[in-house]
């Protein structure tokens, strides 16, 4: 079982973990006996770790100081992984691999085709939903460091992913004896290459339109094929739809991810008695302060012995609700407060334009198997035969 499919209590020797430092710091740890991780808050000892549930804080004394430094452990998800992940290319973001997992319609028996694998972001996705990803790169360093981070995650024992190095452009996506890949060819099957029957594709690759071409030799026959090509410019959408068109591809549509993080917090309710009370308290101290003004201008033209006049002292406010006096925590009882969300005003997840579009290869009625999925139906629903009520009256009219 790989380490992004198995769940587990607690935190175990040899255990890749994501230790969660800070919102913007994930980093992933093989937890090893005797070992300690570095980070700037301390040294947290492995062994500390071990046996405890996962999500636990982990905390530590910082040196000469009576304070904690704290981290939390966290089983991998393929979402925490994207986050922690080291960057290898540019890599697609939850937010966009969810929406395309949806639209392709993935599951535990969809076969997908991924180009290029690049850091893995999307493949660590795919893996944990899919029946079978075929994965592609041909670029050899990452293609070999993306293949012994799959093997280390245990992706490839799972069985439900492989990958291949591969240029897809220029020579398609089927996998044969002696090419560089991860897929076992047995040749139990009789066959010298392996049986794709691809029913979702991605392709994250700069010219799709030159890998469009190849994807008849890898579909499957049997289903409606999904597509999704993920592309930075305009430009290149625009190409891509010239070759989907050329190619019979339909349904051809372009969709954007925005993603917006939405923070939902407590607002002290501010009546308007709160407001008239801050601004008669505002008035009245400018008008303290022109008098002592006054005062001490006087003083200087009648030569008079300059004493520092003594600003007035004023009780500080106890509660301002308009932020100053004393901190109020955010919840306090005493005050009345009301829910409120608040976005952020930049959209942080946009990446690329999704094009997607469907294929059909083989347009004409399998009447055998028509006929094996009516006694199917019947089957589980044996009232299907019966003439619908609407037909009954209709026949009873006659
Ligand atoms: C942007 S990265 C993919 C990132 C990946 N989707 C992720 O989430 O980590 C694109 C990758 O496609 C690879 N690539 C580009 N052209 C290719 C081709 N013709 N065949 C196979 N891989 C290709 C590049 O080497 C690169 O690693």
């Amino acid at each position: 079982m790989s380490h992004f499919s198995e769940y587990k209590d607690t935190i175990q020797p040899g255990d890749l973990a994501l230790v969660w430092i800070t919102r913007d710091n994930i980093k992933p740890l093989t937890i090893t006996p005797g070992e300690a991780f570095n980070t700037r808050y301390g040294s947290f000892p492995h062994d500390d770790m071990i046996g405890k549930p996962y999500g636990s804080q982990i905390a530590v004394r910082t040196k000469g100081s009576d304070r904690f430094g704290f981290i939390h452990v966290l089983q991998p998800t393929p979402e925490l992984w994207t986050l922690s992940l080291p960057h290898r290319t540019q890599i697609v973001y939850t937010p966009d691999s969810s929406y395309i997992m949806q639209r392709l319609q993935c599951g535990p028996k969809s076969r997908v085709i991924e180009a290029g694998t690049g850091s893995g972001s999307f493949s660590h996705a795919f893996a944990r939903s899919v029946g079978h990803l075929f994965s592609y790169e041909f670029h050899e360093v990452r293609y070999e460091q993306a293949r012994k981070e799959f093997e280390e995650h245990g992706l490839l024992a799972d069985g439900n992913v492989t990958i291949t190095h591969r240029d897809v452009c220029l020579d398609g996506f089927t996998i044969k004896t002696g090419d560089k890949t991860t897929f076992k060819l047995d040749g139990t099957s009789g066959r010298d290459s392996a049986e794709i029957g691809a029913d979702a594709i991605f392709l994250d690759l700069p010219a799709p339109w030159d890998a469009i071409p190849h994807l008849d030799d890898v579909i499957t026959p049997d289903a409606k094929v999904r597509l999704c090509c993920f592309s930075p410019c305009i430009e290149q959408v625009d190409k891509t739809l010239e070759v989907l068109e050329k190619f019979g591809w339909t349904d051809v549509e372009m969709v954007e991810i925005q993603g917006r993080q939405y923070e939902s917090r407590r607002q002290m309710v501010r009546r308007l008695d709160d407001a008239l009370e801050r601004l008669r308290d505002v008035r009245q101290r400018k008008q303290q302060g022109v008098e002592r003004r006054k005062r001490m201008y006087s003083k200087l033209l009648n030569n008079e012995e300059e004493t520092s006049d003594v600003r007035p002292t004023t009780t500080k406010a106890q509660f301002n609700p308009f932020g100053k006096g004393s901190r109020v925590k955010e919840g306090d009882t005493n005050f009345q407060w009301k829910e409120v969300s608040k976005i952020e005003p930049e959209i942080k997840s946009h990446t690329s334009y999704l094009t997607f579009a469907s294929k059909i290869m083989k347009k004409e009625r399998n009447e055998e198997l028509t006929a094996q999925i009516i006694e199917q139906h019947k089957y589980v629903n044996p009232d299907s035969s019966q003439p619908s009520k609407r037909e009954k009256k209709r026949q009873a009219k006659k």
